[in-house]
């Protein structure tokens, strides 16, 4: 049963706050809490919508309607599989951060999305503060968080490892940092890229989330903040056919099919 609607329209980011699990352990969340909470506006006009429908927030988009909501699932969607069923910490993002037997290291993953990156890492034992400065992304992840921090398998690890801060990681990433605490040693960027491949070939759900949070064009600016508070290393996750990140040549380059993370080297990975 839909519960209610919130019709999205002009978006403020307010200040940057920080999130923990506190505001939904006081109650069931409400779309009416959310709205309030994110600063998000009914609007008649408005492209997409938030729906609270089964304990689960999700995005759709209003001329889109037969597509599936886009939400964050970490206890049993995608993420969940790759987690039970991925490549450990053979799988090239591991590699990337410097990730090995006997080191795990604490990530600022500063263009957080819907956290599937964030939260490979954290499954294999990173620490990771998420920086996300959309409201609504933000708003789907914390709701993500909400269902995975309750869950008996994975709910201990989760409440230990993963956290959300809402911000632009270009000003506020030493802040998120200091929120949490604790030595940074590798922050993790992926921005947007436009796709090279003609729109109807690349997945609905991405061009949806695209035409939400729009092209990141204003990523160049991140590089100087992640490599000021990374200890170690800054990783810029890439399609293979782009540009070094602010025209910076990395230190290595660890190619995947389709994609590419340049790695920004600092200092070595110590156990
Ligand atoms: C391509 S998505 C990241 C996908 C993510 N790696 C995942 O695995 O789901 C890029 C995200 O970064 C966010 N973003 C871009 N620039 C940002 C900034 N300066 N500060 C915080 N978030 C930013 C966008 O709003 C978008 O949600």
């Amino acid at each position: 049963m839909v519960m209610g609607v919130i019709i999205i329209g002009s978006i403020f980011i307010k200040q940057s706050l920080i999130v923990t699990s506190i505001f939904f352990n006081q109650q069931y969340p409400t779309l009416e809490s959310v709205a309030e909470r994110w600063g998000l506006t009914y609007s008649k006009d408005a492209e997409f919508e938030l729906v609270f429908e089964n304990n689960i927030l999700s995005l759709i988009k209003r001329d889109e309607p037969k597509l599936k909501g886009i939400s964050v699932d970490f206890v049993s969607g995608a993420v969940a599989h790759r987690r039970k069923f991925g490549g450990g910490r053979g799988q090239s993002i591991a590699k990337a951060v410097g990730l090995k037997q006997g080191v795990t290291p604490t990530v600022v993953d500063g263009t957080a999305g819907l956290g599937r990156d964030a939260f490979v890492l954290a499954s294999l034992g990173c620490k990771v503060i998420m920086v996300e400065r959309h409201p609504v992304v933000a708003a789907l992840l914390e709701d993500g968080l909400r269902r995975a921090y309750e869950d008996s398998e994975i709910g201990e690890w989760m409440n230990a490892r993963m956290s959300l801060f809402h911000g632009s990681s270009i000003d506020t990433l030493a802040d998120a940092a200091n929120a949490a605490g604790t030595e940074i040693d590798v922050v993790y960027l992926d921005p947007m890229y436009p796709h090279r491949e003609k729109s109807a070939l690349v997945k609905k759900e991405m061009r949806v989330f695209q035409s939400l949070v729009g092209a990141d064009l204003d990523a160049d600016g991140l590089l100087k903040p992640a490599m000021e508070l990374a200890s170690k290393r800054v990783v810029v996750k890439r399609p293979d056919y782009a540009e070094d990140l602010d025209g910076v040549k990395p230190s290595t380059v660890i190619a995947t099919k389709k994609n590419r993370f340049d790695v920004y080297v600092k200092a070595a990975m110590i156990s």
